[in-house]
């Protein structure tokens, strides 16, 4: 089945001010949306970032597509590597680690080649999680994805969450989440205050929601030696600490000292560092995100070594729609070591691409999608209101850092400050 056209669409929906070491989420949440037509009618569809940077890579490749078959994947491969060449796409924020000609390339085939076993899977009447060897579970488990937060964004009227700075307001956020999506672990996404103004918020959590496993995640904003001390402080509490401070060896360092298993989406971004990261014993989970990772098949590949390695496995998350929820929810499905309940922004989510009902949350689970491929099914119409928001908005980047200096005058990101 051959490929006629690639259609790549930036659409732009409407974001929570949310807090983090890099500043605060703008109005909008950026990203691409691909639609494969095949000749036979049939459309692929795949969706990632939207900054233009990686817009700009994607475009690169949309032209050598017509005529290629939906099943080569390996010519996929060559065709967006050299495509692309040496070029590097940096994200503003680099919340998701490092950068190199190689995690360019493998988060620009992961659009395509998700849109890629979407149309196989039509052309097939299978679910993607099939051609990625089967369902290992039908439901797939996240958590709740706890942020702090402004009240509003800049000039407007407080949203519905309100201004969440407190432990008393983040327990009142967690306590809507769970009770709206019915999630057992929690997150706290953390890098924002003092460190010891986040333990607490930690402690408010564990009081209120007694047996819920809990996670923070402060993006790498703590020295080697505070991360020590938050892993003492929480000793007891948590049931893994994310990326407390930056790089393979800061992070092996904190190991050696924390009763907790370290999570990373931001020092194991490539299978390069599995080496030396696995070595170092330095972290416990490796939280993998198919869309800087290679794509589905690369996630599972991915497991296949943490499992090796007696290391765990789960899902880190950005903002995203339901094309990738779906494509989430089959990976996870289709891959037998997965260990914990994967991160998700969908609570923060009020608009979509794709026609609801296919993606359910129940229990703090989505089950597979019944359909062929990834089971969602695109409305026309919500894509052309969402690109069109996409070109009125005018951003063209994520930049959390600048947005928050409109907020506050100054601000420096938080790189390992405290
Ligand atoms: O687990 C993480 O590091 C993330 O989810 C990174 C994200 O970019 C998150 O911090 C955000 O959206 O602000
Ligand atoms: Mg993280």
């Amino acid at each position: 089945m051959k490929i006629r056209e690639a259609v790549l669409t930036p659409v732009a929906f409407a974001d929570a001010p949310l807090l983090n070491a890099m500043g605060v989420h703008e109005p909008f949440a950026l990203r691409s949306v691909l639609q494969l037509v095949c000749e036979d009618g049939v459309v692929g569809l795949g969706e990632s970032y939207g900054d233009s940077g990686f817009l700009d890579q994607a475009r690169k490749v949309v032209p050598l597509l017509a005529g290629h078959d939906v099943f080569d994947l390996p010519g996929l491969r060559r065709k967006v590597a050299e495509a692309l060449g040496g070029a590097v796409f940096v994200d503003e924020h680099g919340l998701t680690g490092g950068f190199s000609s190689g995690k360019t390339i493998a988060s620009v085939y992961s659009l395509f080649e998700v849109a890629m076993l979407d149309a196989q899977g039509h052309a097939l009447g299978r679910p993607v999680a099939d051609l990625l060897g089967g369902k290992a579970r039908d439901e797939v488990e996240f958590s709740a994805y706890l942020f702090y937060k402004f009240g509003g964004h800049l000039g407007a009227e407080h949203d519905a969450w309100g201004e969440v700075t407190t432990p008393e307001a983040l327990v009142g956020e967690a306590k809507r989440m769970i009770d709206e999506y019915g999630f057992t672990a929690i997150k706290l996404k953390a890098g924002v205050f003092e460190p010891a103004q986040e333990v607490e918020g930690i402690r408010a959590l564990a009081d209120a929601f007694p047996g819920h496993p809990l996670r923070i995640d402060p993006n790498g904003a703590w020295r080697v030696e505070t991360a020590k001390k938050v892993a003492r402080d929480l000793d007891g509490v948590l049931e893994y600490l994310e990326d407390p401070t930056p790089g393979i060896e800061g992070m092996a360092e904190v190991a050696k000292h924390a009763s907790m298993p370290l999570a990373t989406n931001m020092c194991v971004i490539r299978f390069d560092d599995v080496e030396p990261a696995f070595r170092q014993r330095a972290v416990g989970i490796v939280l993998s995100d198919h869309h800087f990772w290679g794509g589905l098949r690369d996630t599972q590949a991915l497991s296949v070594l943490c499992r090796t390695f007696d290391v765990g496995l789960s899902m880190h998350s950005n903002s995203h729609l339901g094309i990738s929820l779906a494509a989430m929810v089959h990976v996870a499905a289709a891959t037998p070591h997965l260990s914990y309940a994967c991160d998700t922004h969908w609570p923060w989510k009020t608009e979509d691409v794709v026609v609801p009902g296919a993606l359910v949350f129940r229990d703090g689970k989505v089950a597979v999608p019944q359909g062929p491929g990834l089971g969602v099914e695109l409305d026309p119409d919500a894509l052309a209101r969402l690109h069109e928001q996409y070109v009125r908005c005018g951003q063209t980047k994520r930049d959390d850092v600048t947005y928050m200096r409109r907020f506050t005058g100054t601000f420096d990101p938080n790189t390992a400050r405290w």
